[in-house]
């Protein structure tokens, strides 16, 4: 690994998923954990952290990553390159392939139906392969952007919790990035030099996510704090102060 910077970079941010798994007791002894990886920069850091760290011998767990391919959605990055990262680490790749068929499910956005048949997969792969928690690549910045789009189209508030019991608590999801943010994934990423990808999706348009994206920007230009602010809220809500 390069110059002292680098270093000084790594050693923090694999303290902090350190900390967040500590801090929500994500990984309990003999544990398999399933790695959803999509190909972008946060699962294949995700992938790396959570191998890297099951190295450790003090560390009792270990690691299967898990791809699921959309047939219709083209990645420019494919599983060969995944693949080839799990050939490093050590880990067990799993690929599936669901389709997206939108039409027959009238009524609900393509994304979603996407997102869900993803998901759905990954259930079945955990299941299959003996795995108690499914580890996602989600960060700080995608949970404080799920609280203001829970707010502002639900009219509730909601977001990504850090560990989430399933199926009365047989299974566990897991996000060890909860304290990361997108700018230290993105940099991770770029130290380690991971091949960006792109998505070729048909149904690709202005999402909610976006919208409340660009707001968020504008909203850094006010204070710098913002998004550390509102992660901040989720864990010092004043009830008294509400309606
Ligand atoms: N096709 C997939 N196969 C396996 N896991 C996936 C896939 N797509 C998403 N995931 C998992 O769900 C998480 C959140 O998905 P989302 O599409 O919001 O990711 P993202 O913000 O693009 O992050 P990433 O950089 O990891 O793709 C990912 O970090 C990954 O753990």
């Amino acid at each position: 690994m390069g110059n002292k910077e680098e270093k000084l970079f790594m050693r923090e941010f694999f303290r902090k998923a350190g900390k967040a798994i500590y801090d929500y007791n994500m990984i309990e002894e003999g544990e398999k954990i399933l790695v959803g990886v999509s190909g972008g920069k946060d699962s294949l850091a995700l992938l790396e952290v959570l191998a890297l760290r099951a190295r450790d011998p003090k560390k009792h767990y270990t690691v299967v990553a898990a791809h699921i391919a959309v047939e219709n959605v083209v990645y420019e990055t494919d599983h060969i390159y995944i693949q080839e990262l799990c050939d490093r680490l050590g880990v067990e790749l799993i690929v599936r392939t669901v389709n997206t068929e939108v039409k027959e499910n009238s009524g609900k956005p393509a994304c979603f139906v996407c997102s869900w048949n993803r998901r759905k997969a990954l259930f079945e792969i955990a299941k299959e392969w003996g795995c108690t928690k499914l580890a996602l690549g989600h960060h700080r910045d995608d949970a404080v952007e799920s609280l203001l789009m829970s707010m502002m189209f639900n009219g509730t508030m909601a977001s990504m919790p850090p560990k989430l019991a399933m199926f009365d608590g047989t299974f566990t999801l897991i996000r060890p990035f909860i304290y990361i943010t997108n700018a230290e994934t993105t940099q991770y990423a770029a130290y380690r030099n991971f091949r960006k990808q792109k998505k070729l999706c048909p149904h690709e348009h202005a999402t909610n996510r976006d919208a409340v994206r660009r707001l968020l920007q504008e909203m850094e230009t006010f204070s710098p704090h913002v998004r550390n602010n509102l992660f901040a809220a989720m864990k010092n809500i004043q009830q008294e102060y509400l309606p």
